[in-house]
């Protein structure tokens, strides 16, 4: 399923729950403004590149637009309009004052020298630097970027507009950025794992984790659950997965990744599986931490994971969803489960603005709040209404961003 009409569908169900006015349905689901752009590149031999770069801005009735960079070959409008459109809902569940935006590059980063990707992003901003800002739409990290792209586009937008550190968050810490965003995300999926299993009266030491992906998000998630004492059965990222029925050594897989350029290609300490195989463990817990679409009607009968938490954005498409839902299987949704990340980015805007540095262990204090907070919310807004968590979390952000709508004027 494209991946726009599958956050379409997730967003219609809550929609029909909330009765919501086919005419704000087509409001809140129509972007603002979708931006593509021709990015040519004199690449590092002389010879002239062009690609394809995306912004797509769905909504500001909340605040300020939000949303990552994604630089991923399979990256076109159809992903960034979905993304986009997740994000505004993300920032809702969790309550922070933006609204949603996304973008990216269509581009495999491995290929091409870090001369010739530092080019290529600075001749993207030149094309969007007008429509980003600290009060516009701040970009931030996503799949195949980092801090050193944000470092990058800063200097590229500050160029036009002078100092201002608040146009995009993910920074390095040394330039601006926050202290704890680069953990944020996989530690916000460690605190709600936590959450989640304590209202389902489960243990961690009992928990079994399969977890696709060992990419920023991944990797942290990972950390952190071992230190918590979960039993990491199988990791894995697109070179390769491994799988230990005693439980892998994480810190042991950290450190190989850290020293092999974040990949675990060639890690030989563990018995290798297939991608697959991952996902159809039979675990407790599966963290799909890497592509959107991995676990489609093809696959979800051989899921059998009854708890699931979406750190990556879209895993699971509707059909599949509705598969696993039917068997009792608990998901997590990406828009609360991921949502660490963008609380941190606000957190990192929020220095920004006022020229004030939080120590590591505010950061992580105010994440678990917000994080927490949002999660009793989407929990007991699902036992209310009797749907499920991914549902439930539509509810309470669609209801948010409707009011802010109609209290802004529609006019
Ligand atoms: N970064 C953030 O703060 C946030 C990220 N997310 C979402 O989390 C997910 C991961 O992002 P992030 O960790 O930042 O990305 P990274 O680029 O840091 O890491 C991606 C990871 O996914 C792996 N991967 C890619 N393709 C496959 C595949 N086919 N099978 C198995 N593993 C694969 C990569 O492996 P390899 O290294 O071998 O290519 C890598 O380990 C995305 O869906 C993103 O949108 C959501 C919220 C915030
Ligand atoms: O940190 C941010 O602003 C956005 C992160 C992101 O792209 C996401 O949550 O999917």
């Amino acid at each position: 399923m494209k991946a726009f009409e599958s956050t379409r569908l997730y967003f219609e169900r809550a929609a029909d729950r909330l009765e919501l006015a086919e005419s704000l349905r087509k409001l809140l689901l129509t972007p603002k403004r979708e931006v593509q752009v021709q990015i040519p590149v004199e690449m590092d031999d002389g010879r002239l590149e062009t690609f394809i770069g995306y912004r797509v801005q769905h909504d500001d009735s909340r605040g300020p637009m939000k949303g990552g960079l994604r630089y991923h070959h399979e990256v076109d409008l159809d992903e960034v309009r979905s993304l986009a459109t997740l994000m505004t809902w993300k920032t809702a569940v969790v309550d922070i004052p933006y609204g949603g935006a996304k973008g990216g590059i269509a581009i495999d980063p491995k290929k091409v020298s870090v001369k010739e990707l530092e080019r290529i992003t600075r001749k993207f901003i030149d094309q969007i630097h007008d429509i980003i800002g600290p009060h516009k739409d701040i970009p931030a990290p996503d799949m195949g970027t980092s801090a050193r792209e944000m470092a990058w586009i800063r200097n590229q937008w500050e160029k036009y507009h002078g100092f201002g550190p608040a146009c995009i968050t993910g920074k390095p810490v040394e330039d601006y950025g926050a202290l704890g965003r680069e953990e944020a995300t996989g530690r916000g999926v460690g605190v709600l794992a936590y959450k989640l299993l304590g209202n389902l009266s489960r243990k961690p030491q009992n928990t079994r984790v399969a977890l696709q992906g060992f990419g920023n998000v991944g990797s942290h998630a990972a950390k952190y659950l071992y230190e918590s004492e979960y039993k990491i059965v199988a990791v894995g990222d697109h070179t390769g997965s491994f799988y230990s029925p005693t439980g892998l050594d994480i810190p042991k897989m950290l450190r190989y990744a850290l020293a092999n350029k974040g990949s675990l290609l060639g890690f030989s300490e563990a018995e290798r599986i297939g991608h697959d195989e991952l996902l159809e463990l039979n675990v407790d817990l599966l963290i799909p931490a890497a592509l959107g679409g991995v676990i489609t009607k093809q696959n979800a009968a051989k899921i059998k994971a009854p708890l699931i938490i979406e750190a990556a954005n879209a895993p699971i498409d509707p059909e599949a969803d509705d598969l696993l839902h039917q068997r009792g299987c608990i998901i997590l949704p990406d828009i609360l489960a991921n949502a660490g990340g963008v609380t941190v980015s606000y957190f990192e805007w929020v220095q920004n603005l006022q020229f004030y540095k939080w120590s590591l262990n505010r950061i992580r204090q105010e994440l678990e709040a917000v994080l927490t907070y949002a999660f009793e919310a989407v929990w007991q807004e699902a036992k209310l209404h009797n749907v499920s968590l991914r549902t439930a979390a539509y509810m309470i952000a669609i209801r948010r961003v409707q009011r802010a709508t109609e209290l802004g004027g529609m006019g």
